[in-house]
């Protein structure tokens, strides 16, 4: 048998990750873990600089995105340890107490940091703050939160018409709002309830479907005081809140998780565990989808830690078929589509993809890079205004790719060059620790090297 050849080459500019699986298949097997949530850990990291007191965090993930998060809080007075998986300690600096930065504030790749840290920057008082990004993040709109904080009465300057980072921001005493949310996100949803912290009485936020709710849940267990309404998809802050340091253990993503759940579910002979996954429902979007298509996921051992449910995810290859999606549960696996698109080209018959257009405005357009680099790779897929078709079925072949810097297409493009026939380069494929900097050695680890 021919040995897989999995190697990242980063002596040169392009950063490429060379997948060149045996003739002879790779089926995964065994047990692995994946780094912490992403988005449990910015909160985290934010709770725990806003609390009184030391939050202790168990798991957290060490990827470019909370570092910037990290950065950013040191910038502003607040003692984190270095960022590890095992233990950090964040000193909190109590609510409103966050020190005037001398310096811009760089958030990096991070949207999560960007959007969460204007609601808190805007409601420090008789502060001012500049925040800015990489390339990528500084095109991200800003307006869909700078409008609701401009509402509760936050000053922000930025480009565009105050709608793009390098952004300005003189902070205020906010007042509350009752603010109805034209989409369904959870950094919108976040970054008003962390301003309406500081604001006095009741700040409101109304989604059209339900997002990641991991801010309510962490928000409670800090001390606040958290009103929700799952009829209306409304929640509600009371302010001014008190925080205290909590101790959190932040459990695997299952953002990361399911690159390995469809690599599982469309790779022959696969049998394989993925222990300590994030369930929380309003993030298993992916796994009903997959359900849908016909994958064979187990739930075992089941278990809530910190106020978040989690599972061992056991996987079995199984034949997938192609299946509609759209509506709400696109908030429930929103970061998800891309590998959701991989499974599709592997899968029989027609996927269709409905009502994503939110993810032109990702780290990069991700239906336009999808459909151009999986096309490549010879899938037949079509690109529509808000979504995505694919007709699966069609092996694929190995070439020439590219991640376009963005984490999330690097690593789909891992999984289906894991299925492909013959060699894929992925060029920008070091994007890939944003989220995951240990995408490639667990591949290694899978392929037995
Ligand atoms: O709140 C969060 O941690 C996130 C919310 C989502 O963004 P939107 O709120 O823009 O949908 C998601 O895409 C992002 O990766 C993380
Ligand atoms: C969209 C993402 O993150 P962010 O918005 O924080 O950059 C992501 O992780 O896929």
């Amino acid at each position: 048998m021919t040995a897989p050849i999995v190697s990242l080459n980063l002596i040169g500019p392009d950063e490429d990750l060379i997948v060149q699986p045996p003739t002879t298949g790779v089926a995964l097997q065994g047990k692995i873990q994946v780094p912490g949530d992403k988005s449990i850990s910015h909160r985290a990291l934010m709770l725990g600089s806003l609390a009184q007191g030391e939050t202790a965090i168990a798991g957290l993930l060490i990827g470019e995105d909370p570092q910037s998060t990290a950065a950013c809080f040191r910038a502003m007075g607040v003692k984190i340890t270095p960022l590890n998986s095992e233990q950090v300690h964040v000193h909190g600096l109590g609510l409103g107490s966050l020190q005037e930065p001398t310096d811009i504030l760089d958030c990096g790749n991070s949207g999560t940091t960007m959007r969460l840290m204007l609601g808190i920057l805007a409601s420090h008082k008789d502060r001012f703050f500049s925040v800015t990004g990489d390339r990528s993040l500084r095109s991200r709109p800003m307006s869909r939160v700078i409008q609701p904080l401009q509402q509760m009465g936050a000053q922000i300057w930025g480009r565009k018409n105050h709608t793009l980072a390098p952004l300005a921001i003189q902070g205020t005493q906010l007042k509350p709002i009752d603010y109805h949310s034209p989409i369904a996100s959870a950094q919108v949803k976040s970054c008003i309830l962390l301003a309406g912290l500081m604001a006095e009485g009741e700040t409101t936020v109304t989604e059209p479907a339900l997002s990641r709710d991991h801010s309510e849940r962490m928000l409670a267990a800090f001390g606040a005081t958290v009103k929700r309404d799952p009829q209306t998809h409304s929640v509600t802050v009371v302010g001014p809140a008190q925080l205290s340091g909590q101790s959190i253990i932040v459990p695997g993503d299952i953002s990361s998780a399911a690159f390995w759940l469809v690599a599982g579910a469309i790779i022959p002979d696969s049998d394989l565990i993925v222990e300590n996954v994030g369930i929380n429902p309003t993030r298993t979007g992916v796994l009903e989808v997959l359900e849908k298509m016909g994958a064979n996921i187990e739930f075992l051992n089941q278990r809530i830690v910190t106020g978040e449910p989690v599972a061992d995810l056991r996987v079995k290859s199984s034949r997938l078929h192609g299946c509609e999606f759209g509506g709400d549960v696109i908030p429930r696996l929103i970061d998800e589509i891309p590998i959701l698109a991989v499974a599709a080209a592997f899968a029989e018959g027609k996927t269709v993809i409905k009502d994503a257009a939110e993810l032109r405005v990702k780290e990069s357009d991700r239906l336009a890079v999808i459909a151009s680099e999986l096309g490549r790779m010879g899938a037949n897929i079509t690109e529509h205004p808000d979504g995505l078709e694919i007709i699966g079925g069609t092996p694929l072949k190995g070439t020439e790719v590219d991640s376009y810097t963005d984490h999330r297409i690097a690593m789909s493009l891992a999984i289906a060059a894991l299925n492909a026939q013959g060699q894929t380069t992925i060029h920008r494929a070091q994007a890939a620790a944003i989220s995951y900097p240990t995408f490639t050695p667990t591949l290694e680890e899978l392929l037995g090297h």
